[in-house]
């Protein structure tokens, strides 16, 4: 069997820059070929005219319609042709991108890659990459649902077009965007200039260890140092009329059994709402890390390194979702502390 095929899911409304990156990211990479998926709105698609030609891309247009809205049908439909005529060495690549369509609520997409069998076995969705518009995104957010949904998603968001507003609007903008998802980290690309490290190649949706809380120094421009100068989030983040934000539980030990149904509830009553999650959980009289991350209904569990020391044995999960009864949950978890 071939290995599983890394996926980049990209993301962002329109005109945010989704182009541009992939335009740079073909012009600097030169070892790999990579298949991108280009979902346009409407019948006729632009996107791919502008992509700069060059040898080492394929592009596949998906033109009948929304992604998020045919989903299941086109995209899996797609995604198994490139994989029989992958098998049948007709077309060669190393990696796929799928860039949507900015008017596209990302969940019914990433849903598309847990849900099918083959693609499950072929495919490893490797992160959700989302392109903010800096001159538009506080307009897009105020008016348009999908564009906080976007950031909901986020793995990893990249602030494009820095370079036309001021340092106060930008850190006005990552303040907002960090109350909708504290767990993405921000980097930067101005004309989508950006390594591909810093994007391709992420393992989001490993069950990993790392639960990176964006507490405000992941800005980066590749030209700067870290900076460190925005504002810590708050264990509740509301934000005033993003009706996503980021909820934060902490605890100590926990109750396997406890802690097992507080995430089944959870999951079971508010997972339409929760976009992405992730935890890392100290069991009581166990080692190991307990890992769990997921994407509404779709939970992973895993066990992961041991602690070193008791007294690392803190409890955490960070759920990026709709509006919660943040107390009422929050009362809950802390119950399922060990006793
Ligand atoms: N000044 C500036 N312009 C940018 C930057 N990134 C992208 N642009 C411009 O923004 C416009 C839209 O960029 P695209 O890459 O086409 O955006 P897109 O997300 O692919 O657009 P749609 O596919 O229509 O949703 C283009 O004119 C780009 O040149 C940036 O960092 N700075």
């Amino acid at each position: 069997m071939t290995s599983l095929l890394p996926v980049t899911l990209l993301t962002g409304f329109l005109g945010s820059g989704k182009t541009t990156l992939i335009n740079y990211l073909l012009e600097n990479n030169h070892h790999e070929k990579i298949m991108i998926i280009e979902n346009e709105f409407g019948s006729v698609n632009l996107d791919s005219n502008l992509l700069i030609p060059n040898h080492n891309i394929q592009v596949v247009e998906m033109t009948n319609g929304c992604i998020c809205c045919t989903v299941q049908g086109e995209l899996t439909k797609a995604l198994h042709q490139l994989y029989a005529e992958r098998q049948a060495g007709k077309l060669q690549f190393d990696r796929l991108i799928i860039e949507t369509t900015g008017l596209a609520d990302p969940a019914p997409i990433i849903q598309t890659f847990f849900i099918d069998e083959l693609i499950r076995q072929t495919i490893r969705l490797d992160a959700i990459i989302t392109i903010v518009d800096c001159q538009h995104i506080l307009q897009h957010l105020n008016e348009h649902r999908v564009a906080v949904s976007q950031i909901g998603f986020a793995d990893r968001i990249i602030l494009s077009k820095t370079d036309c507003i001021t340092e106060q609007q930008q850190i006005e903008i990552i303040n907002r965007l960090q109350k909708i998802n504290s767990k993405a980290a921000i980097y930067q690309a101005i004309n989508g200039k950006i390594a591909k490290s810093q994007w391709l190649d992420i393992h989001a949706f490993d069950l990993d260890e790392e639960l990176v809380l964006n507490k405000g120094f992941f800005i980066v421009d590749p030209t700067k140092q870290l900076e460190t100068k925005f504002k810590t989030i708050p264990y509740q983040t509301l934000s005033w009329n993003d009706d996503i934000c980021s909820y934060y539980f902490e605890a100590g030990e926990l109750d396997l059994k406890k802690i097992g149904s507080f995430m089944e509830n959870l999951v079971e009553k508010y997972g339409n709402d929760m976009l992405r999650y992730k935890g890392i959980l100290a069991i009581q009289d166990n080692n190991q890390r307990l890992i769990v991350q997921g994407v509404h209904k779709i939970v992973g569990f895993d066990y992961g390194s041991p602690w070193q020391q008791a007294s690392e044995k803190i409890s955490r999960l960070v759920v990026i979702s709709r509006t919660l009864p943040f107390e009422e949950l929050n009362k809950a978890f802390l119950q399922t502390t060990a006793s």
